[in-house]
């Protein structure tokens, strides 16, 4: 747990508890006996801690923090500081690897602490829903000042060592053999007094200035933490770091306590477990297929047919983990374009050398070779078959050949092929290069190798591959349809688009239905229609009734934007904007960006760029998923002035666009439609209610294996806010399976015509036999 050793007068303990050395209540029992053991033999005149293969200590362990455990290793926690904190021995912190959350504290609360160039400091308990408790919200303020110590832990974000030198937060970087170099070091600060190396001695450099910083910060925070309790608690912790020490640490104590026991935090650990048990991935309909017997081929080399957004996304993914890509483009022009914005994304990650990795063309023979094709064409069934038929030809017969479709059937892109076993889905979301999920779908006849090939290509890519089964939009755009449809239908009865929004953005989604459409384009789902004949390119199909589509309730509005050429922020105009003339984006254009309120002039940033379009591409490919989403959605309110989200130089206010909001009146006028007052409970309800109630039909289907595969779909795809746990995790242990089902058949009774909000048997059965999610196909699991 940990081992002590002796070097003449320096007593190095090794924290040994594989793989991450992270503190259990007995590996912080080891190391107090290893410490008082030090204190009391008078040949040991310094201390050297340091972690045992691997890394320094990763934090506490997270299952033990969460148990039953928690209570002794919180205390054991206090004895090891005690005994740090008031050694008359120097301690010297040995870092190599990660010392992230409690292993970082431990390192503050000690005199001295060594770095390799390589090693990563962090308090990322934020994330988890909670605060860096072991005196982390104390100590880091007396090195780095209040300011810094709120960005560094509400952010949660890594510290590499350079960094840490020059924030004072390590004594020196080890370049050679960092055992043998602490021990030296811990010999030569033997006997020098210790005072001024505990930093809880110290006081905070711009305590002067802490409420005036705090004042600054708390407005940001509370807009990126989306109803995060965690970080705007953190700042409080934080705050009481002007305190002397002991009543700021009093102060840290009963925060950690309030976060420790909140829902928030329960949810977020869920959430760092199920993004590691995703990769525990089963056949749903043969669970002897798994991931332990199921061996992937070997990816060296991947073609990507299609340079559109989404191939070029792909390709930048595949390029930075190091595999040769092979990228075809029939349309020279297209192919040119991606060449440029590859180019460029890969040197703004200075991966320049990535680039020899790339080949491109405009001839298929050249896929003859590669591993494996990942197509990336247009999405229309016939030319996804068309594209599959060459490929079977073309690449060698072991190719795996994966499609990035959206939601068209796996099983008839593979009947296009000679070899449907090698055929599986490959679902990026945009752009592919920053966002982190990987919705993987297997047909009816893919092998569980080629199933295992593109699970373990997830990982190699630093995506979360998730499994699913097969369906029209599979598990998160089928999902998503009910949860559109009903945004549509409140539109009908008298909300406002940018209601819809704000509902659902208030709930802690970084853009609500109506923005998001706008973003990615009406047209996608409207040319869906089209090919599934619930409209035409014209109107509705003839002798259709304007609200049924085969018995079903239908809003024909989206379709009737399209009509009208309003195919989102492309053309202009979509659900929320006027058509406005590209040359008028020139003029007094200006972007607030909302996550830290500064604002850029458009007409400044266009001079970079030749055309508008080439300006939301650049943005599109900016490796900050959360400035992105904020990006797309500044500058999709300023290519939409009258949209509810125009903001006028220096100011917040939301502008709604008349003509939208006139043409939605004409309708209910038209169909009938009472317009009335309908709360934000009511919305947030209806669409997400019934994108959840879905989830149950994905489950009972077999689709989705177990509920966390959908959480994880809906927080790394979809922007589900991470704090509440996912869908199905919020609903089961947030809002109740009873409650969600007397909603839904509230709900169902009122609206009898609205499917998807009738309960799902699966809920109905649950609820009656008190089942659970959690339990519904997990495997040996931690949660
Ligand atoms: C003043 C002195 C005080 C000293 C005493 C401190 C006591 C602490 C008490 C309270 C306050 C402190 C709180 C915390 O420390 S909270 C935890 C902070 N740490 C983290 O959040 C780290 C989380 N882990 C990671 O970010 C990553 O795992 C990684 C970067 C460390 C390594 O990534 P990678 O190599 O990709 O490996 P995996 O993520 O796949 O992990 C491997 C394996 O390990 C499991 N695991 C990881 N971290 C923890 C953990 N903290 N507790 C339990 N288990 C953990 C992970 O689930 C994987 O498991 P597998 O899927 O079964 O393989």
């Amino acid at each position: 747990m940990a081992e002590y050793s002796t070097y003449g007068s320096v007593a190095v303990l090794q924290v040994n508890n594989p793989p991450l050395n992270t503190f259990t209540r007995h590996v912080l029992q080891a190391l107090v006996s290893g410490l008082e053991r030090a204190q009391r033999d008078p040949a040991v005149r310094s201390i050297v801690i340091a972690g045992k293969g691997p890394t320094f200590p990763a934090g506490a362990d997270l299952e033990e923090l969460l148990g039953t455990a928690a209570a002794p290793l919180l205390s054991n926690l206090r004895m090891v500081d005690k005994h740090v904190d008031t050694c008359q021995k120097p301690i010297v912190c040995a870092i190599h690897g990660t010392a992230l959350g409690g292993g970082f504290e431990l390192a503050l609360a000690s005199h001295y602490r060594l770095a390799v160039p390589s090693a990563t400091l962090s308090l990322p308990e934020v994330h988890l829903g909670m605060l860096p408790g072991a005196g982390g919200t104390q100590r880091l303020p007396r090195v780095v000042g209040v300011k810094s110590a709120i960005q560094l832990i509400t952010s949660g974000q890594d510290i590499k060592a350079q960094q840490a030198l020059t924030l004072g937060l390590v004594d020196k970087i080890v370049q050679g053999d960092l055992l043998k170099e602490a021990v030296s070091f811990a010999r030569s600060v033997e006997g020098r007094p210790l005072e001024d190396r505990r930093i809880s001695q110290r006081t905070v450099p711009d305590a002067d200035k802490v409420d005036e910083v705090v004042e600054a910060t708390r407005k940001t925070i509370l807009r990126k933490a989306r109803g995060a309790i965690a970080p705007l608690t953190c700042v409080q912790a934080i705050q009481a770091s002007v305190l002397p020490f002991a009543a700021g640490m009093a102060r840290e104590a009963d925060l950690m306590t309030y976060l420790m026991t909140s829902w928030q935090a329960a949810a977020q650990q869920y959430v760092f477990f199920s993004e590691r048990e995703v990769r525990q991935w089963s056949h749903p309909r043969d669970k002897h297929i798994n991931f332990r017997t199921a061996k992937p081929t070997v990816i060296k080399s991947v073609g990507v047919v299609g340079a559109g957004t989404m191939g070029a996304g792909i390709t930048i993914s595949l390029l930075q983990a190091g595999l040769k890509v092979v990228l075809l483009e029939v349309n020279k022009k297209q192919l040119d374009k991606a060449i440029a914005v590859i180019q460029k994304t890969l040197r703004q990650k200075s991966a320049s050398q990535k680039m020899s990795q790339l080949t491109t063309t405009m001839d298929y023979s050249q896929l003859s070779d590669v591993d494996m094709v990942i197509e990336a064409v247009f999405e229309n069934l016939r030319l996804k078959k068309e594209v599959f038929r060459k490929l079977d030809v073309i690449t060698k017969p072991q190719a795996v050949l994966a499609s990035n479709t959206s939601g068209l059937d796996i099983d008839k892109i593979a009947a296009a092929t000679k070899r449907p076993d090698k055929v599986v889905g490959t679902h990026f979301f945009s752009p592919a290069n920053v966002m982190r999920l990987l919705e993987n779908i297997y047909g009816k006849k893919t092998s569980a190798e080629t199933v295992a090939t593109v699970m373990q290509l997830a990982t190699t890519i630093g995506k979360v591959g998730v499994l699913v089964g097969n369906c029209a939009g599979f598990v998160g755009n089928r999902m998503l349809g009910p949860y559109r449809s009903e945004a549509l239908f409140l539109l009908e009865e008298g909300v406002d688009p940018q209601d819809v929004d704000r509902a659902i953005e208030e709930f802690g989604f970084p853009m609500g239905p109506f923005r998001m459409t706008d973003l990615a384009g009406n047209d996608i789902g409207w040319r869906r229609r089209i090919e599934a004949r619930l409209t035409t390119e014209h109107g509705p199909p003839p002798d259709t009734p304007a609200l049924y589509r085969r018995g079903d309730r239908y809003c024909p509005l989206p379709d009737m934007l399209c009509l009208q050429g309003r195919l989102g922020q492309k053309t202009g105009a979509g659900c929320m904007m006027l058509q406005e003339a590209k040359d008028d984006l020139t003029e007094n254009i200006y972007i607030r960006f909302r996550t830290d309120g500064s604002v850029f002039d458009l007409r400044r940033l266009l001079a970079h760029t030749k055309t508008l379009e080439e300006l939301i591409l650049d943005l599109l490919f900016a490796d900050d998923c959360a400035l992105l989403a904020h990006t797309e959605a500044a500058l999709m309110s300023h290519h939409a002035p009258s949209m509810c989200n125009r903001y006028d130089p220096g100011s917040r206010t939301a502008l709604p666009d008349p003509v939208v909001l006139q043409m939605i009146q004409d309708y209910r006028q038209e169909h009938g439609f009472k317009k009335r007052t309908i709360s934000s409970q009511e919305i947030v309800e209806r669409c997400l209610y019934s994108l959840i109630n879905e989830g149950f039909h994905v489950l009972d289907e077999g689709i989705a294996s177990r509920a966390l595969d959908i959480d994880v779909i809906y927080l790394f795809g979809y922007g589900w806010p991470r704090h509440t746990g996912g869908p199905m995790y919020y609903v089961e242990r947030v809002i109740g399976l009873e409650k969600l089902l007397r909603s839904l058949e509230t709900y169902s009774a009122r609206y009898p015509n609205h499917s998807h909000l009738q309960p799902s048997p699966l809920l109905r059965d649950m609820v009656a036999k008190g089942g659970s999610l959690a339990a519904l196909g997990t495997t040996d699991s931690k949660l």
